[in-house]
């Protein structure tokens, strides 16, 4: 395996399932998501893709499995055919490249956001609200229907991991915000490898991305020249930003941001978020109501 940073990762999806899901409340039927699970030759860990999409389903066991059967239940009128043994599809279908634009999501593990309700952050929100954009059916922007990918990064703490992540939440607490924490553990303000999740993407045969996000170097991994572009951003405007006021792009219709949830408030997700903008250059405009702050500051595409 190398690790040549200037080229794109090599990726191989070592596991694929369905995984029927209760994300959309007004489905008459429970929507299904394909789970992807990758390996690649950049770092040791297993990411992942969330796929809504019936073309994405390379390799994916559909139907119930028995030694003796080598026809699975049929999907969207197309009779799948697969190996009993290894419950890989043996029909081709899905090999093309799919043409047309999905809303994509390219999301970093975080522990605390996601499974310990973390206010330290809006992880947690995030992913939930991606899931929402992407699989339910009552969203404001009529591109989704219900079709996407998000990607999952094993990036935990923006790759620190998890321990030096909580060693950072110390510092935090000491005063200093989340890139002079890391900075003072001697690790990058962000060590993160976006270029995994541009390689999984181009695995599941993807060329055209909306992208989920406010962070450019997200925006920047995507672009591969012939083979992957980001076609528009869709902004990730935190919910508790609603009632606040937001103001410039964070007043586009066609955000994530749609229903009337209150959202994650803290000063420490606030303090967050405000590094994220005024540090890292996220792509968002601070509500002038922002507590703790008075900031105004507008960052431009
Ligand atoms: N080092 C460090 N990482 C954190 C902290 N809070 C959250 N994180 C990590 O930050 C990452 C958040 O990444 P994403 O959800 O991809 O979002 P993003 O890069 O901020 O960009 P968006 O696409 O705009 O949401 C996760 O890996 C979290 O674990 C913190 O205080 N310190």
């Amino acid at each position: 395996m190398t690790n040549n940073s200037n080229e794109l990762p090599i990726v191989e999806c070592i596991a694929r399932a369905r995984i029927p899901t209760t994300r959309d409340p007004n489905h008459s039927t429970y929507p299904e998501i394909f789970l992807h699970l990758y390996k690649n030759n950049r770092d040791n860990k297993e990411h992942l893709a969330i796929t809504q999409y019936e073309r994405l389903i390379r390799g994916a066991y559909i139907g119930k499995l028995t030694p003796e059967r080598e026809i699975a239940d049929s999907y969207n009128g197309i009779t799948l055919q697969f190996d009993p043994k290894t419950g890989d599809l043996i029909s081709n279908f899905g090999e093309d490249t799919f043409h047309g634009r999905l809303p994509v999501r390219i999301h970093s593990e975080c522990f605390t956001g996601e499974t310990a309700w973390s206010a330290r952050c809006d992880c947690g929100e995030q992913f939930d609200l991606a899931g929402d954009y992407i699989l339910q059916s009552d969203v404001k922007s009529k591109m989704c229907q219900q079709h996407g990918v998000i990607v999952y990064l094993r990036q935990e703490g923006r790759g620190i991991g998890l321990s030096e992540k909580l060693k950072a939440y110390n510092l935090q607490d000491l005063g200093k915000d989340t890139v002079e924490a890391n900075l003072l553990l001697n690790h990058p303000a962000d060590g993160r490898d976006f270029s995994i999740a541009s390689s999984i993407l181009m695995d599941l045969q993807l060329s055209e991305v909306d992208l989920l996000t406010n962070n450019p170097d997200k925006l920047k991994a995507i672009e591969i020249e012939g083979k992957l572009r980001c076609t528009s951003r869709i902004p990730m405007v935190p919910l508790s930003w609603n009632e606040e006021g937001a103001n410039g792009n964070n007043n586009n219709n066609n955000t994530t941001n749609s229903n009337s949830h209150s959202g994650i408030r803290s000063k420490e997700v606030e303090s967050y978020l405000r590094t994220k903008i005024e540090k890292m250059g996220h792509l968002l405009t601070t509500p002038l109501t922002m507590h703790g702050s008075n900031l105004s500051s507008t960052k431009k595409e």
